[in-house]
């Protein structure tokens, strides 16, 4: 990343034949011109006052990297939203509008936070609206060394899956699927959501990885052989990241730090343990997890993306057990009953 959000970690949306199928080209570019014209829209219709003149700031609801959030009250109304703050000293106003505009675009599945068509523009800064989790985000909810009880695993599993399919289903491609960016609406996981599109793009983007890996980073955007211009971007990012946040909520613990075979020996025992397949290869962490948990991320942590399987393939997994022993752990063995 470079210091500014909106600042040009990728490319000119560009062809290169033997990444992109002219189908996949085609989706991308017809997102990237549906957004180009919402974004034009938009930018006219930002509304220029201070915030303190619209809302009252009820407390914190987080604090990311680029962004503030808040719970506020229209002052008029009363009704609770939550507003992402976003300061000019580190986001240009491209950036925030792209964030904005892809949020008002994908905020209608259930499973992705609602934006609001309320953007703002005050002397320091940018905000936009949105429906706010009061629960919180998932990553005050993974236990370190246990993760998540496996039926709320399972739910996150199902609807995450569900909301990216829906983006990919409009041509784009998440990039930032990560515990603190799945919000929680109900107890127990039964409603969560997908918010920050800040790095959201359309598939076929040219990206370079500019900062260091993280866990959730796939292996062909880290690789020595990742290609100085970039690697057109695909949907199978997603389903790294995905089969990466699955192994955090199943077992409290990351697969690797980073997937680099030279630098990461947790990642080297996990392709040591897929090329022989046998059970005294099985790296440590993955110990307690059943075979159907095996078999869901096996495929969505194939490190060939073409072979990656799709983020739905967590649905006929879903109602298999995918802890060994999981009633136990969760406490609903023979004792609880
Ligand atoms: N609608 C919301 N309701 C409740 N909490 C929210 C909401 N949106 C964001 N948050 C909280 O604020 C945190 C930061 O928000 P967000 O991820 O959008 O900021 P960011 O600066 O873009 O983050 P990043 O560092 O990932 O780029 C989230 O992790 C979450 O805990």
């Amino acid at each position: 990343m470079t210091g500014e959000k909106g600042e040009a970690e990728e490319e000119a949306l560009s062809w290169a034949p033997e990444d992109l199928t002219m189908e996949e080209l085609r989706e991308g570019q017809a997102a990237a011109r549906a957004l180009e014209d919402m974004l034009t829209l938009s930018s006219q219709t930002l509304v220029h006052a201070e915030v303190e003149d619209l809302y009252e700031e009820v407390r914190q609801l987080g604090q990311g990297r680029f962004g503030r959030v808040v719970l506020v009250t229209h002052r008029q109304r009363g009704t609770p939203m939550a507003l992402k703050l976003l300061s000019k000293a580190s986001t240009t106003r491209q950036g925030f509008l792209y964030e904005f505009c892809v949020g008002l675009a994908l905020g209608s599945h259930p499973g992705i936070v609602a934006t609001y068509g309320i953007g703002l523009e005050t002397p320091d800064g940018y905000g936009f609206l949105s429906e706010p989790a009061l629960q919180g985000d998932l990553i005050a909810l993974i236990q370190p060394k246990r993760g998540l009880p496996e039926a709320a695993a399972q739910l996150c599993a199902q609807q995450i899956a569900c909301a990216l399919e829906h983006i990919h289903s409009r041509g784009l491609v998440y990039r930032d699927l990560k515990p603190e960016n799945v919000l929680v609406f109900e107890p127990g996981c039964r409603r969560v959501k997908l918010t920050d599109f800040g790095h959201t793009r359309p598939r076929g983007t040219l990206l370079r990885l500019a900062g260091p890996p993280i866990p959730y980073t796939a292996p062909e955007l880290c690789g020595p052989g990742c290609r100085p211009q970039g690697l057109p971007i695909q949907p199978s990012l997603d389903a790294w990241a995905l089969g990466v946040l699955l192994f955090c909520l199943l077992t409290g613990y990351f697969p690797w730090d980073r997937p680099l075979p030279a630098e990461d020996p947790f990642y080297q025992d996990f392709l040591d343990w897929r090329a022989s397949g046998e059970a005294c290869d099985r790296p440590a962490p993955w110990a307690g997890l059943s075979p159907a948990a095996d078999g869901l991320l096996g495929a969505l942590l194939d490190p060939r993306p073409r072979h990656r399987g799709l983020v739905g393939s967590v649905r006929p997994f879903l109602g298999q057990a995918w802890k060994e022993r999981a009633k136990l752990e969760d406490g609903e063995g023979e004792g609880a009953q």
